[in-house]
């Protein structure tokens, strides 16, 4: 059974259409990045399967179950996990304190189970020697680390990710997938977002283009890249089309 289906969803937000008909799917274990210009809805997209936001029309199936007309906090309790483009993380508590609120109050884990979620979360982040710092002291590299610690703290089965590798050098970027292809290896649906398309080429399935709202190109992604709608939106800003094979 799919993870996550995503069914002909169209969304605005009163004013034009912001999301134009998108329909995707992904299996548990598997990693879609979603690339795209400016205002080309992929974030509008990820708030619209987390629930933020209900869509003008479409659905949203979590594993098979039409979970379409479920608020934000029940369909994180349900096993969408979201991280944000901006981390969402309380910068005075500490990073422990950051993965227990993420695993009690978005999805409901309480006591043992809630804290199990987060020591689970920080290990596999590599961030279980960091639990008592400040959140707020924390390097750039360790944030978007402990942004995926709280999301994964939610036990999701779908795993939205809205640029977490954004503001990372090469290096570190590497290391956040290293993490992520992990998290898939171990059952769970990953959506991916993200400006640097060469990190997801390296570590997605599937690569999905959104452009205008409407999916462009969707398939492996070095041939999804090469398709000449992709080819003429990232001409000039990806000037390495051709060298992202190596
Ligand atoms: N809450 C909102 N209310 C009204 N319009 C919005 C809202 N959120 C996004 N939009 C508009 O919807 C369009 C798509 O925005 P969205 O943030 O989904 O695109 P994006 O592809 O994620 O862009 P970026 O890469 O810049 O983050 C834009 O025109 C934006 O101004």
């Amino acid at each position: 059974m799919r993870a996550l289906t995503v069914e002909n969803v169209v969304k605005s937000y009163g004013g034009p259409i912001v999301l134009d008909g998108v329909s995707l799917a992904i299996d548990p274990g598997k990693i879609l990045g979603i690339i795209g210009p400016n205002g080309s809805g992929k974030t509008t997209l990820f708030s619209v399967i987390s629930g933020a936001f209900t869509p003008s029309s479409g659905k949203i199936f979590l594993a098979g179950r039409d979970v379409t007309a479920l608020g934000a906090s029940a369909r994180a309790i349900a096993g969408i996990g979201r991280t944000f483009q901006v981390p969402q993380t309380f910068s005075h508590m500490s990073v422990y304190e950051n993965v227990l609120v993420a695993a009690e109050f978005a999805a409901g884990l309480k006591g043992r189970e809630g804290e199990e979620a987060a020591f689970q979360a920080l290990k596999v982040c590599g961030l279980e020697s960091r639990g008592n710092l400040v959140a707020g002291t924390l390097p750039l590299l360790d944030r978007k680390r402990l942004e995926l610690a709280r999301a994964l703290a939610t036990k999701p089965s779908v795993l939205l990710l809205d640029e977490i590798a954004g503001g990372l050098t090469d290096d570190e970027a590497a290391d956040v997938a290293r993490i992520i292809k992990a998290l898939a290896a171990s059952g769970i649906a990953v959506i991916w977002i993200e400006h640097l398309v060469h990190v997801l080429t390296h570590a997605a399935d599937e690569l999905a283009v959104l452009g205008e709202g409407r999916i462009i190109a969707q398939g492996e992604p070095h041939e999804t890249m090469r398709t000449p709608k992709v080819r003429q939106i990232y001409l000039g800003m990806e000037p390495d089309i051709d060298d992202l094979d190596q």
